[in-house]
């Protein structure tokens, strides 16, 4: 079995060598662009057509926004954070219990890798769990407050999500997972990644971050830029399958986690994804002449079944159902 690294505050990591990444892999933190950030857009805008406008700009130009005045109680989110937070604090005895390679688990803890030529693969400066927001019941029990706070969580960020249109293309039953990654301070950011670059598998991420401490980090124009952690916010990225339906108007955008020196960061990810039997393709309304299918059609497992399999490498996975063309 893989040696699972797990920090705790009497144990902190140490920067070993499986951690280090060469350095073609590394943030180069200072080539960061600080001008540049993504669109902020306030939801409790009551012209429609402007607030549709803006989604859709945000969409197509950065496939990233942050959004304010949700609806979803702070306080509720805060608590969230904090029950999170102390999952990862457990004693590693107790978080033992869910650690696991398998990726089809469906409550798992693992660490991300990179795979890199001729060398060992390379961990990811953070701890991953995972598991399904929907049913919900497979939450740990321990710490006590888990449970609670995460039905109640799952159900306001599961409400606004119903309501979209977007179900009818997804399908029933669609795909919930959630994940936190915590990422522990780290002696030197500029060696490692808390999250390697990727793209979203799923359809749509709901995303809540320590507020005060940055680390995401987004591609636009060919430039990483940082998200700001803003106070209340949910930051919302469009994964594959929308690049996908929307035959590449909306984009699936790279991403990647940095961490830093002094402060602890969580993030929790809400992946709101198509069932496995749902068949994807870009929408029929959208192709004509002009614009021809981009992407083939695909049972979601089929894409699934390629997730996997490129597991701990700079994924293309939608690129493997991209149509030839002459
Ligand atoms: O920690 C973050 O902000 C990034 C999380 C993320 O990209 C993911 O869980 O897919
Ligand atoms: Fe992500």
């Amino acid at each position: 079995m893989a040696f699972f690294q797990m920090a705790s505050d009497t144990n902190p990591l140490s920067l070993s060598p499986n951690f280090i990444l060469p350095e073609n892999h590394r943030p180069h933190l200072s080539h960061v662009s600080t001008l540049d950030s993504i669109p902020i857009i306030d939801l409790n805008d009551h012209d429609t057509n402007n607030l549709v406008q803006k989604l859709s700009q945000a969409s197509e130009a950065y496939g990233f926004f942050q959004i304010i005045n949700h609806g979803v109680p702070e306080e509720l989110c805060n608590r969230m954070m904090t029950a999170s937070t102390q999952f990862f604090k457990l004693a590693p005895e107790e978080k033992e219990q869910y650690f696991t390679t398998d990726q089809t688990k469906k409550v798992k803890l693992f660490n991300y890798f990179l795979k890199i030529q001729g060398q060992e693969k390379v961990n990811m400066w953070s701890e991953t769990f995972s598991h399904p927001w929907h049913p919900t019941d497979f939450l740990p029990e321990n710490p006590p407050q888990y449970r609670v706070v995460f039905v109640e969580y799952a159900k306001e960020i599961g409400l606004g999500l119903a309501k979209d249109c977007l179900q009818k293309k997804l399908g029933e039953n669609p795909t919930l997972r959630a994940q936190a990654n915590y990422y522990p301070p780290c002696p030197d950011p500029e060696l490692t990644l808390g999250l390697a670059v990727h793209t979203d598998p799923n359809a749509l991420t709901v995303l809540r971050q320590t507020e005060g401490v940055t680390g995401l980090q987004v591609i636009k124009d060919s430039k990483w830029v940082g998200v700001d952690p803003l106070p209340n916010a949910f930051v919302i990225n469009l994964g594959d399958q929308i690049q996908v339906l929307s035959n590449g108007r909306y984009k699936s955008v790279h991403h990647r986690a940095v961490t830093n020196i002094i402060q602890p960061r969580l993030s929790i990810a809400m992946f709101y994804g198509p069932n496995k039997d749902t068949l994807i393709g870009p929408i029929e309304d959208l192709i004509d002449e002009e614009h021809p299918p981009f992407y083939g059609r695909y049972h979601y497992a089929e894409f699934l079944e390629e997730f996997y399999r490129q597991e701990g490498t700079r994924r293309l996975v939608k690129e493997v159902f991209e149509l030839q063309r002459n």
